[in-house]
């Protein structure tokens, strides 16, 4: 049995359904990030799990605990579960250390050793205990709320959204710094979002949510280049999605005859997709390849965002982010063709 057991998890607000029979599984020590549009049920599931709402029906075991059988739940301060959410809800009349060994019964030097070596862990220097949480940046904020869920030493880290308050550059440093802490003491955890360059850079699992359903988890390599379902391939990224004639494990579409990654169907036609990454711009002089022309270029520093019309189909765009060293402009003529292996939805 996995380290986290989820099975049929189901919940109902009157006529809403938040989630429609979630089954999920978390190994120990790893990272699973839930991802999905707005509304698909990802923070219903982490409050199901966190012991704030009740199920209709379903399992949650963790560790071999059942922690939740139907509508027999166990109170969420008796779970041992950590959480983190998007704007860190630190107490704003306590100091920093006071957030962090809020709730510990330890004695006082106790507690004073721990903030500090969580500081240290959190990456935060140890002055800032004697300080409030609105004398911190967002960043170093969401460090001490994870300071603060560490401290109880969970078996399970919840994080909703807690990046998202935070802006580029300090989002990925944060998240890094976060995810390390949490590898090194080998605490399971779960984190939502609803950014897939975010879901796709911290999974160890990716698991895709949608309409309150799971639709798809694994590796997310895996997953990105072997998408579900139309819906899926496009939400993790740009997707080139056409129709197909399929034979002998090829594709025949308009950008040409594609070796297809797996050849499950029988069907003669199908939907596939190619990821942008996959197209390789050539001049108008280069003899192979698919016949295209620019239509729009938008620069954007080291790439440059293309779109491209197909000479044989002009209801066919492509949008692909280019290197900028490449010179391209609206009006040229270019010769695409396609490394790799094209997908085939089944
Ligand atoms: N307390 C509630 N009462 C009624 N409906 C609710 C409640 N909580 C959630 N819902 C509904 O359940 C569905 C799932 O909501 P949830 O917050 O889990 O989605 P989400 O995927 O986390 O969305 P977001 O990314 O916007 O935070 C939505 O349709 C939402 O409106």
């Amino acid at each position: 049995m996995s380290f986290v057991d989820i099975q049929g998890l189901r919940k109902n607000f009157g006529p809403v359904v938040a989630l429609d029979g979630i089954d999920l599984a978390v190994e120990r020590g790893s990272r699973t990030v839930v991802v999905g549009p707005s509304g698909c049920g990802k923070t219903t599931l982490l409050r199901l799990i966190a012991g704030f709402e009740v199920a209709d029906a379903g399992r949650i075991v963790i560790g071999g605990d059942t922690l939740a059988d139907g509508a027999n739940a166990m109170p969420a301060h008796k779970r041992n579960i950590g959480i983190v959410a998007q704007d860190g809800c630190l107490f704003p009349h306590l100091t920093v250390a006071g957030n962090i060994v809020f709730g510990m019964t330890e004695d006082q030097p106790v507690k004073q050793r721990r903030a500090s070596e969580l500081m240290e862990m959190v990456g935060l220097e140890s002055s800032m205990l004697a300080r409030r949480p609105d004398e911190l940046s967002g960043g170093q904020q969401q460090r001490v709320a994870l300071a603060r869920a560490l401290a109880r030493k969970p078996r399970l880290m919840l994080l909703d959204e807690p990046f998202s308050a935070l802006d580029t550059g300090l989002r990925a440093a944060t998240r890094k710094a976060i995810g390390d802490v949490l590898k090194e003491e080998g605490i399971a955890t779960l984190l939502v979002t609803h950014d897939q360059a975010e879901a796709l850079t911290f999974a160890d699992q990716l698991a895709v949510m949608r309409g309150g359903r799971l639709v798809q988890s694994g590796r997310p390599r895996d997953v990105y280049s072997r998408p579900a379902d139309p819906a899926t391939a496009a939400f993790l990224g740009e997707a080139i999605i056409l129709p197909a004639a399929l034979h002998d494990g090829h594709a025949e579409c308009v950008l040409g005859r594609l070796p297809l990654s797996a050849f499950g169907t029988s069907a003669s036609r199908g939907t596939i997709m190619v990821r942008p990454e996959q197209i390789i711009v050539a001049g108008p002089d280069s003899e192979e390849g698919i016949r295209g022309r620019v239509v729009e270029t938008s620069f954007r520093g080291s790439t440059c965002d293309v779109r491209i019309v197909l000479h044989d189909d002009e209801t066919v765009f492509l949008n692909l982010e280019i290197s900028s060293s490449t010179d391209v402009f609206a009006g040229q003529e270019v010769n695409l063709s396609v490394s790799g292996m094209a997908h085939v939805f089944s």
